[in-house]
């Protein structure tokens, strides 16, 4: 039953195969004897599912019939969930919970989803490869001395180890996309202002998205036609109509325009995943689509921009954390200053300190044209070389990460060596434009991922193309040994 998708699940429930119940208690009792090994759960709500796998069986019977009713699934815990934990992996928010429901819990709970729990992730969604964790690094189900990339890495280990069929992430520089390639998943990082933020823990506010990790695409086209919509409690949250997504995913290919950047495919990338990556594009060549070399030529520039924009914004966004009004208070404290130092320098951990003094420097007066200023211009040049690429193919195509899942610790003491592990996917948040890692084969025995990046709001392409892309191959129905 472990390894159901959720298009079979749906299936399975509506034939009564099985119940929501019986399908929770058995993903359940796979969590308490294997979750040991690869601390992917920071919470186990085995009471809360209960019940709402009861009401999706009553609500069932009753005669309901929606897709994602009684299916189990898990939120990434920086997704507010309302009397349950919300730690963000760190010891800041250890203690905290949220009094109301993010909107994408929300919404998959009205479609009738049950929450297994909240998963780990890198501390404040700060990392690739979930080793910043206040509760402990997560392990990689293809090989447990590795990591499954971040920060979504929870996410990513529980859905590869089958422990739920898919759960939630959020991506500010390939934090859906990264993990799902380290572990031969399918993620979705949706247009910027597609899903709503309102409860997801901001990290880096103008970067941040929320999305689907699962084994298919068909499991994220259905997790995402209800986790995106119009959301009045989101500023930025985009007032355009959903699509079909289901309804997209069997579209031919022929005729499709495909965009191979030449960057992507340059210096730093492991020779046997462009091998992989070009593989799938000519599986793509015979179900129909065109080929065109392209150029994005200041993605050079995405890193260093990245890494200003992103801890400017965080080093905003986690002032709130005082230990006055949210989560963890130092002891004692002699004065306020002593408490908020204390708190602070006590709550967060190593690399969301160097992110907030990083970006603390970086907006401060007399640096920030330098550096926070400059940086949102080469976002632009970045953006307006998607908008010119987008003229002249329909979807761009490359590699998820130049490298397969590194050793525990490998890059510990290095952090500009993880950094660079993101060079593909961040500037796909710089940009706002969606993409989606699948899987495209696997290099000494680990998952390795191809990305495909769309134009704005066009989510159903990349949604169509990878669908298509896993009727003609079995890569994403691999599942690693002992799980
Ligand atoms: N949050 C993300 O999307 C991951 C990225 N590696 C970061 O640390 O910022």
């Amino acid at each position: 039953m472990h390894r159901l998708t959720l298009a079979q699940i749906a299936r399975g429930l509506a034939a009564k195969d099985f119940s929501s119940v019986e399908l929770s208690e058995a993903l359940l009792a796979r969590i308490e004897a294997l979750d040991p090994q690869l601390n992917s759960f920071i919470s186990v709500t085995a009471e809360q599912a209960r019940a709402q796998a009861a009401a999706a069986d009553a609500r069932r019977a009753a005669g309901e019939n929606g897709t994602l009713l009684g299916a189990p699934i898990a939120h990434k815990d920086l997704f507010c969930t309302k009397d349950v934990l919300t730690t963000c992996a760190s010891k800041i928010l250890h203690n905290f919970k949220a009094p109301y429901d993010a909107t994408v819990v929300e919404k998959l709970a009205a479609a009738g989803a049950v929450s297994l729990g909240k998963l780990n992730m890198d501390e404040f969604a700060m990392g690739s490869a979930n080793e910043s964790s206040h509760f402990g690094a997560v392990k990689n189900p293809w090989d447990l001395t590795r990591v499954p990339g971040g920060s979504s890495g929870g996410s990513a280990a529980a859905v590869a180890a089958g422990l739920i069929p898919a759960a939630t992430g959020t991506d500010t520089g390939g934090s859906i996309r990264q993990p799902a390639a380290l572990t031969n998943l399918t993620g979705l990082k949706p247009t910027y202002g597609r899903v709503s933020r309102w409860g997801m823990i901001a990290y880096a506010s103008s970067l941040d998205q929320g999305g689907p990790i699962a084994r298919t695409a068909e499991d994220c086209a259905l997790l995402l036609g209800a986790m995106a919509g119009f959301d009045t409690k989101d500023s930025t949250c985009v007032d355009a109509p959903v699509d079909d997504y289901l309804a997209a995913l069997n579209q031919p290919l022929a005729g499709l325009r495909i965009g191979l950047p030449k960057e992507y495919f340059g210096a730093g990338l492991d020779a046997r995943i462009a091998e992989a990556v070009l593989a799938v594009v000519e599986e793509l060549k015979k179900l129909g689509a065109t080929v065109k070399d392209i150029s994005l030529p200041n993605m050079q520039h995405a890193i260093p921009a990245y890494y200003v924009i992103a801890p400017a914004e965080a080093s905003s966004n986690l002032s709130r954390f005082d230990g006055v009004r949210f989560g963890y208070r130092c002891e004692n404290p002699v004065n306020l200053e002593d408490l908020y130092k204390r708190s602070r320098g006590e709550g967060f951990g190593a690399e969301v300190k160097r992110r907030i003094m990083v970006g603390t420097y970086a907006l401060s007066a007399g640096y920030y044209d330098a550096y926070y200023l400059k940086a949102q211009k080469i976002r632009r040049l970045i953006k307006n070389d998607f908008v010119q690429a987008f003229g002249e193919v329909d979807v761009i195509l490359g590699p998820t990460t130049p490298n397969p899942a590194w050793k525990l610790g490998e890059k510990s003491a290095d952090p500009v060596s993880a950094y660079l592990e993101d060079i593909y996917t961040i500037t796909a948040n710089l940009a706002g434009i969606p993409g989606l890692s699948m899987p495209a084969g696997f290099v000494d025995g680990l998952p390795v991922g191809v990305q495909l990046l769309a134009p704005y709001f066009q989510e159903a392409r990349l949604l169509n193309v990878a669908h298509q892309y896993q009727q003609v191959s079995d890569w994403h129905t691999r599942t690693p040994a002992g799980f």
